[in-house]
C-alpha cells in the first residue's frame, strides 16, 4: 500500500528496480519501460537543465510543458513536422496544440504514467530544433 504515496513514475520505478519487480509474471512486459525510468538522482539535474530552457513542470501531473513562438505558421508547422518525425522514430508522442505561430507542448510517458527518459530526450530534441528555426 505504501507505494501509493510515491509521487512519480520514476520514484516507483527506482524502488522496483532495487527490489525486483513485485509482479514477477509481468517482468518481461515491463522490461521495455524499466529502462526508461528516471531514478530520483537522475531526475533533478535533468529537470533543472530543461527548466533553464523554458520547460515547466505541470501542476497535478508528472509532465513537462513548454510554449514556443515562431515568426510564421510555416515555421511553426515546419518545427512540428521535424518533431513529429522524431517522435515517430522514438515511438514517443507529444501532446500538443498549435494555433498560427504558437505551439504548446506537453511531454509525459503514458505507458508509465509520468516523466521518463524518453521525455527528457524528446524535450532536448525539441529545444535543438527550435534553435534552428
Ligand atoms: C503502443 C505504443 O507503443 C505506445 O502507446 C507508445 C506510443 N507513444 C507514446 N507516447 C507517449 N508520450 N507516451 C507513451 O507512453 C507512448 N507510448
Amino acid at each position: 500500500m505504501h507505494w501509493l504515496m510515491f509521487r512519480s513514475c520514476s520514484e516507483l520505478c527506482s524502488i522496483f528496480s532495487k527490489q525486483g519487480n513485485i509482479f514477477p509474471s509481468t517482468r518481461t512486459a515491463k522490461m521495455a519501460t524499466d529502462s526508461l525510468w528516471l531514478t530520483a538522482g537522475e531526475r533533478e539535474p535533468l529537470l533543472m537543465e530543461l527548466k533553464a530552457t523554458g520547460w515547466v513542470e505541470v501542476e497535478g501531473r508528472d509532465a513537462l510543458y513548454k510554449e514556443l513562438h515562431f515568426k510564421t505558421f510555416n515555421q511553426a508547422f515546419g518545427f512540428m513536422s521535424r518533431v513529429a518525425l522524431q517522435a515517430e522514430k522514438m515511438n514517443h508522442h507529444p501532446e500538443w496544440f498549435n494555433v498560427y505561430n504558437k505551439v504548446q507542448i506537453t511531454l509525459t510517458t503514458h505507458d508509465c504514467g509520468g516523466l521518463s527518459k524518453k521525455d527528457i530526450r524528446l524535450a532536448k530534441f525539441i529545444d535543438k530544433v527550435a534553435l534552428t528555426m
